[in-house]
């Protein structure tokens, strides 16, 4: 049940308290009430997705956000590697968080992502080779997609679940740079094809069609997915427009710290408590929950001291190791009226095509904003300097993503011209950057950092990128199609192409790591390998900010996987044995 009023809660009293309705929070909302027995609370500060057409029509995704009704209207600080500019940071404040914002691109990651993880936490639970059992459940691959395209060879049929909840497409509309695309793997041996790009078999590498959360021509979020299917159980509440203001602690037990009643406000003026019997579990992103347990006293005193925060848990690394993917339009301009752009920048043509969707659920409207990617590693000599950044050598350092249209997210289309955009993004970023409160005040924006491009690597990987970016469009398959680049895209030169990344750079919105994970002994961490946050009990962190490393890939697949565990972890730490647990819960390591 989905309530919009704290007066409607039965009662104050859960056994799990989720805070964020958003991706890792509602998979794991579902999970845990297909026990009838426990009663759950999600907690979210955003409003309702229902019937908003801009987060259910796939190729509007971009006018979700940034600054509107469903954002978090976040802006980073001035980037010292990026000629001191400021950019938007959009997080989805909705029902869906920001699987009802993102565009819906969905990867795993590689296999290596996984391994580096279990290998740094020492739990092999982490591990691909465990984690992928959770493909079952989770996906749904839709054959034959929206538009009964013949999908043979655009991916592979034994590597998907057709059971699980959140379905997963491939395009529902061609665009007219698509042959092109798969031409260049044929004639530049640097981009071979890859039929699958998941992440679910071993190899990321190369250039294939994406996969993106939707179906019938319209946008899957965890809220009308797992959500969607949860929703009529009686022992699930949703309280929407409820921003958690803080944790309160609730004694020591053992040495650690309880964190079992969180404070919360419809936003005007009135504040409520409700309690948690057995846990409270952020799952608030990777913004939203660093500024919950600042606000709390979980942090780094140096942090909380100057705001008059009093510590109650000393976690020095909550909000320090803030990663997150740089993304570069390298725009080049194509022949007159070869690409979208007439049609976006025209209103009556617009109106049409939306009006097409609404009717009939078809048309470019029904498709996601992009159809194919590819994924690469620099030359070996690019890599000789430095030590691999990459979790292994079948990890990609950056990707390229395919648009006939100008797609900068940081810049609207200009009135004239046609354009063919391939934007790079660097997948094993060096940088790190922060997550702080500004002050005590929940409604403060927390000032973000991303940090980005301070690092060598970072400016060498990317100029790398852009340089492949250059290779690929230079291509036979491009002849009679793209006529020349965009800014400082010309420029050949070393200084030139970084001038080019430091002006118009900003991020492909995958902030991930700020309350990181690390093994139980360590202290370079906020949440143990359990997601348990170090130094409380009954607290947990189940969102993307638990990652050590930012995979380097789409990261909404991970953020599912990793409730989809934290589902198991918390089921486990609850039966008294192994007997009282299903098979499907038992963890084979
Ligand atoms: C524009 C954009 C495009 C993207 N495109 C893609 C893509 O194509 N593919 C991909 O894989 N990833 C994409 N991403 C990233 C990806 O969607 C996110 O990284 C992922 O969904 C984050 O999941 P999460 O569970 O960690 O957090 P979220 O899904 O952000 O969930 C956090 C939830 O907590 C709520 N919340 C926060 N603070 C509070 C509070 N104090 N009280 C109550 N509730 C609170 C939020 O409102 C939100 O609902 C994109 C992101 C953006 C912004």
């Amino acid at each position: 049940i989905i309530l919009t009023d704290p007066a409607q809660l039965k009662t104050t009293t859960y056994d799990y308290i989720i805070v964020g309705a958003g991706t890792s929070g509602l998979a794991l909302a579902a999970r845990l009430s297909e026990d009838t027995e426990l009663n759950i609370l999600v907690l979210e500060a955003g409003v309702s997705d229902a019937n908003v057409v801009s987060v259910m029509a796939p190729f509007l995704a971009p006018t979700v956000t940034p600054y509107t009704a469903y954002d978090w209207n976040y802006t980073v600080i001035p980037q010292a590697g990026m000629d001191n500019r400021t950019y938007p940071y959009p997080r989805g404040r909705l029902l869906g968080g920001t699987s009802s914002a993102n565009y819906m691109v969905h990867q795993y990651g590689s296999n290596d992502n996984w391994d580096r993880m279990a290998k740094v936490t020492g739990d092999p639970g982490w591990a691909w080779n465990n984690m992928k059992r959770y493909v079952l459940p989770h996906e749904k691959f839709v054959i034959p997609p929206h538009d009964g395209h013949n999908t043979t060879d655009q991916f592979s049929p034994d590597l998907h679940s057709y059971i699980g909840d959140v379905d997963i497409s491939l395009y529902v509309h061609s665009q007219n740079i698509d042959a092109r695309v798969i031409e260049t793997t044929r004639q530049l041996k640097e981009f071979p094809y890859n039929e699958d790009i998941s992440g679910i078999a071993t190899d990321l590498l190369g250039v294939g069609w994406a996969q993106s959360t939707m179906t019938q021509g319209a946008r899957v979020s965890s809220s009308t997915s797992y959500l969607s299917i949860a929703n009529t159980r009686p022992n699930l509440t949703i309280l929407i427009n409820a921003m958690v203001t803080k944790l309160i602690n609730t004694g020591m037990s053992g040495g650690l710290m309880g964190f079992q009643r969180v404070q919360f406000t419809d936003g005007l003026t009135k504040t409520y408590i409700v309690e948690s019997t057995k846990e409270v579990i952020l799952s608030a992103g990777a913004i939203g929950t660093v500024q919950i347990l600042q606000l709390s006293g979980i942090g780094d005193p140096a942090d909380l001291n100057p705001l008059g925060i009093s510590v109650i848990v000393d976690s020095p690394r909550v909000g320090k190791n803030l990663q997150d993917h740089p993304l570069l339009p390298n725009i080049f301009t194509v022949e007159d009226g070869a690409s979208l752009d007439h049609i976006l920048r025209n209103q009556s043509a617009m109106g049409e095509a939306i009006n097409e969707w609404a009717v009939n659920r078809t048309g470019f409207i029904s498709n996601n904003v992009v159809n194919n990617l590819a994924f690469a590693r620099v030359k070996p000599e690019v890599l000789e300097k430095y030590v691999d950044p990459a979790a292994g050598k079948l990890s990609p350092h950056y990707e390229l993503i395919f648009a006939n249209y100008w797609l900068n997210p940081a810049e609207p289309v200009p009135p004239t011209g046609s354009y063919f955009t391939i934007l790079t993004a660097l997948l094993t970023p060096t940088s790190r950057g922060t997550v702080k409160i500004k002050s005590s005040n929940p409604f403060d924006a927390p000032i973000i950092d991303p940090n980005m491009l301070t690092t060598e690597w970072d400016v060498n990987a990317l100029r790398e990128s852009v340089r492949a970016a250059k290779r690929f469009a230079a291509a036979p398959a491009w002849d009679g199609y793209i006529t020349g680049a965009v800014g400082k895209l010309f420029s050949e030169t070393t200084s030139g192409l970084d001038a080019h990344a430091r002006e118009i750079a900003s991020t492909i919105f995958h902030p991930t790591s700020t309350a990181s994970m690390s093994s139980y002994s360590s202290k370079n961490g906020v949440v143990n390998p359990d997601l348990t946050v170090k130094g409380t009990y009954g607290l947990r962190v189940v969102d993307l900010s638990v990652l050590p490393y930012i995979p380097s890939c789409h990261p909404q697949g991970p953020a599912y996987m990793i409730a989809e565990r934290a589902a198991d972890l918390i089921k486990i730490m609850r039966a008294d044995g192994p007997d009282d647990l299903s098979p499907q819960y038992v963890l084979h390591y």
